[in-house]
């Protein structure tokens, strides 16, 4: 499913020689854990992880980024980058995504990226997750979230974007927008991705309320399509993926359009105004003062 020129051109506009170059070993491909026959060598970066099975066409792209997947701006450039080459290959049909970090999947943003920044930094950065949003709730490809860890905010909307989402039954991993409790708002395209999945009553409930729903009341609610054991997380998503990969392709891209493309478009028709309010709501001094405090209380929690 070709994205609009405007978004690929965004994306090769945004993906910086040097975001690339940084501490990357983009391209390099070395040989994946166990071996295996031709077409299981890894390829990826520093802070994402490729490990592409070209006999099931089934990769697994793992973040990398420790200690939390905190989306650092290197990080969403990262996971564009290592989508669109599998993308790109006609050999890959699914992606499997989830986390080589303990306990968590994703953090979401990278507090730091935003905190303290400059306002041209901060509008840099919010394209860059507009950008990751916009390739993986528009991929061609099936995406399964293998979520074996906590999955707040930035995380959940990157498992809101996949096709499916397991989660591994252990209470401590929660999922949800939880951004009111850091005083700040999800935007539109968040709020839209969240009611075309749980419900408008139910994501103004929890958007308000900034849930973190545990895997029960995940699964209850509709915000993961599975809860298993941390033990069958992969297993379970590559059983799914094969139920996703026995449709054919085409008419799976054509519908999964359908459903999705109103949604993006809104966000593709006003990328740079949600940029704009992006930068112009978190540079305010409540607002910064609000996730500096926030953050302060993460650093405090180890004490
Ligand atoms: C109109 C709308 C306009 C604008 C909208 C405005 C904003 C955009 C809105 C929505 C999009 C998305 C927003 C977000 O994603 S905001 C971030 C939300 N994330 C969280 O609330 C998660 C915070 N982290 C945690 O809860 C825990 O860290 C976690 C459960 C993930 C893991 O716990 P664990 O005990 O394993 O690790 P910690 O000791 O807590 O953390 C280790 C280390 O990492 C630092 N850390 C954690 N999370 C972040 C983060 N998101 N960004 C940066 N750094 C993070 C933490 O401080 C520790 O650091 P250190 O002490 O230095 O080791």
């Amino acid at each position: 499913m070709a994205l609009a020129s405007g978004v690929r051109f965004a994306a090769r506009a945004l993906l910086r020689p040097w975001a690339l170059l940084r501490g990357t070993t983009l391209g390099r491909t070395e040989p994946a854990a166990g071996g295996g026959g031709d077409g299981a060598r890894r390829f990826g970066s520093q802070r994402v992880l490729v490990e592409p099975d070209a006999a099931s066409g089934v990769a697994v792209m793992k973040l990398r980024n420790p200690p939390v997947n905190a989306l650092s701006l290197e990080l969403l450039t990262e996971l564009v980058i290592s989508l669109e080459k599998l993308e790109n290959d006609k050999t890959f049909r699914g992606v499997i995504l989830t986390s080589d970090c303990p306990r968590v999947f994703c953090a979401g943003l990278d507090l730091t990226e935003i905190c303290g920044r400059n306002p041209a930094h901060c509008a840099e950065y919010w394209k860059a997750m507009q950008e990751l949003w916009l390739r993986t709730y528009l991929s061609s490809l099936v995406l399964v979230a293998a979520i074996n860890g906590a999955c707040p905010a930035g995380g959940c909307i990157i498992a809101l974007s996949c096709d499916c989402r397991v989660l591994a039954d252990n209470p401590k991993y929660r999922i949800g927008l939880n951004e009111t409790l850091l005083g700040i708002i999800a935007p539109f395209w968040l709020k839209d991705t969240y009611v075309n999945t749980i419900g408008h009553r139910a994501s103004e409930q929890a958007l308000q309320l900034g849930s973190l729903f545990p895997p029960a009341e995940a699964l209850q609610v509709g915000l993961v399509d599975q809860v298993v054991p941390e033990d069958q997380v992969q297993s379970t998503a590559l059983s799914e993926m094969a139920r996703w990969l026995a449709v054919p392709d085409h008419a799976r891209q054509l519908t999964k359009n359908m459903m999705r493309k109103a949604t993006a478009d809104r966000l593709l028709r006003q990328r740079d105004a949600d940029t704009q309010n992006f930068v112009s709501f978190v540079c305010r001094d409540s607002i910064q003062k609000s996730l500096q405090a926030y953050l302060e209380k993460l650093r405090q929690r180890k004490g």
